[in-house]
């Protein structure tokens, strides 16, 4: 093992150890930290997700510790801490507190920081993070019900969640590679600035930087910054090149799509398959918290609807989710909706369906949680940020597609299922 991650959210890990993956490393993805002597298998690196986004920052530093640990018991030469390509984070964390934590562990002088994933157009400009033409605080990250992201000046953001000086390495100097991004790093330990964070608007920008932190025992980004540190390993020797996997060998069974994100892509989504004609059922909150919908109702419907994937959907309007909000409280009507999610997944898993595609990542989490999936090996791309993963270490592997709420294109429940064989 030579890379070890550790991610804040589930589909964010997913996310992130598809990078890896594509570019040339054996990556499983681990469902919370692994018990030690826990099987790894042959991987090269290892992507543990967690679910410490938006708890307190003192649990998150605890849980990352934990994770960096085990990590490095198991032979992490470097570590990734990933976050979201939109930098969610509240004043008081978890980005900061969590990197601050990690470089004290390890005793690093110096890490950087780049959400950017040119892929899903996340780019970062003379330190500000933009959301396609947008920049992070126009976007629709200012109203995240979580996290809401009214700044787009970086160093700001991060600064005021630690105590650690923050800099900048502006895209003049990415521009110049390696060499010149080498130099900076050199410059800000003798300078001050302990965290760094990095313009990065295109990949051979983010490969740049890669090979600039071969030496950095802590990088921290979303997904991105990863892509170029699979060639350090190589350019070393350690790991042989090779491409990920083209299709996905799935159990045989039944499909069905679970989507429990109200994000604009998602939305897309589920309009694109209504109107190709896939059998769809939305599930409002307040119907299951009135026991007009349940479990049972959503697996007469799946088991009705055929063979071929079926939608149960709770994905609505910002003024949808505001009205359930408002009538039983912001965390009851994601709790009513993702719990009855993970007990029709359950279900319809003993029920012999093997292949689930879920859209959002506390969606995600509660129906992984639920199937009790202790490992993810990582297969083809569906789209940037998205593959098809296998679960791995429980006797009734399913094949999982786990969407975070704003990636994939319109028709992304309907040409995901063409990877699988
Ligand atoms: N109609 C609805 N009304 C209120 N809450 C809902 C509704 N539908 C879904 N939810 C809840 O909203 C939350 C959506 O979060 P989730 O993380 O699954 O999606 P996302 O935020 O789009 O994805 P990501 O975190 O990957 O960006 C879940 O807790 C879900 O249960
Ligand atoms: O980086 C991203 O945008 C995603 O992997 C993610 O973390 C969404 O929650």
């Amino acid at each position: 093992m030579l890379l070890g991650a550790i991610a804040d959210d589930l589909t964010g890990a997913t996310d992130l150890a598809l990078m890896l993956a594509r570019e040339g490393m054996k990556t499983v993805q681990v469902v919370g930290t692994p018990p030690p002597g826990f099987d790894l298998g042959d991987a090269e690196a290892v992507v543990v997700a967690l679910k410490s986004r938006t708890i307190p920052a003192a649990e998150a530093v605890a849980l990352s510790l934990e994770a960096a640990r085990a990590l490095r018991e198991a032979g992490a030469r470097q570590l990734i801490f990933k976050y979201c390509s939109t930098f969610d984070s509240t004043e008081k964390g978890n980005i900061g507190p969590v990197a601050e934590a990690l470089m004290d562990f390890l005793g690093v002088p110096l890490s950087i920081a780049c959400p950017a994933f040119p892929a899903n157009k996340r780019t970062v400009y003379r330190g500000h993070l933009f959301v396609g033409d947008q920049l992070l605080s126009d976007s629709p990250m200012k109203d995240h019900p979580l996290t809401p992201m009214r700044d787009a000046n970086l160093v700001r953001v991060l600064q005021a969640q630690t105590r650690l000086p923050v800099g900048l390495v502006p895209r003049e100097v990415v521009a110049k590679g390696a060499e010149g991004i080498r130099a900076a790093f050199a410059a800000a330990v003798a300078e001050g600035p302990r965290l760094m964070i990095v313009d990065a608007i295109e990949d051979d920008d983010l490969r740049a930087i890669g090979a600039a932190a071969a030496e950095m025992a802590l990088v921290t980004g979303g997904s991105g910054i990863a892509i170029g540190l699979p060639e350090n390993f190589r350019r070393a020797g350690l790991i042989e090149g090779r491409t990920g996997p083209a299709k996905l060998e799935a159990p045989a069974g039944r499909p069905v799509i679970l989507a429990g994100s109200c994000s604009a892509a998602t939305r897309r989504q589920v309009a694109a398959a209504i109107a190709a004609g896939l059998p769809a059922l939305k599930i409002e909150p307040l119907a299951i918290a009135e026991g007009r919908e349940t479990a049972e109702t959503v697996l007469a419907f799946i088991a009705a609807a055929g063979d071929g994937p079926a939608l149960a959907y709770a994905s609505d309007t910002p003024e949808a989710v505001a009205k359930a909000q408002a009538a039983l409280g912001v965390e009851r009507a994601g709790a009513l909706v993702e719990h009855l999610f993970a007990e029709v997944a359950t279900r319809l898993r003993e029920k012999g369906y093997t292949r689930f595609l879920v859209a959002g990542g506390e969606t995600s989490g509660a129906v992984v949680q639920a199937l009790g999936v202790p490992a993810l090996a990582i297969g083809p791309e569906i789209d940037p940020g998205v593959p098809w993963t296998l679960s791995l270490g429980d006797d009734r592997p399913v094949a999982l597609a786990l969407k975070s709420g704003n990636f994939g294109t319109d028709d992304f429940f309907l040409k995901a299922w063409g990877l699988l064989v």
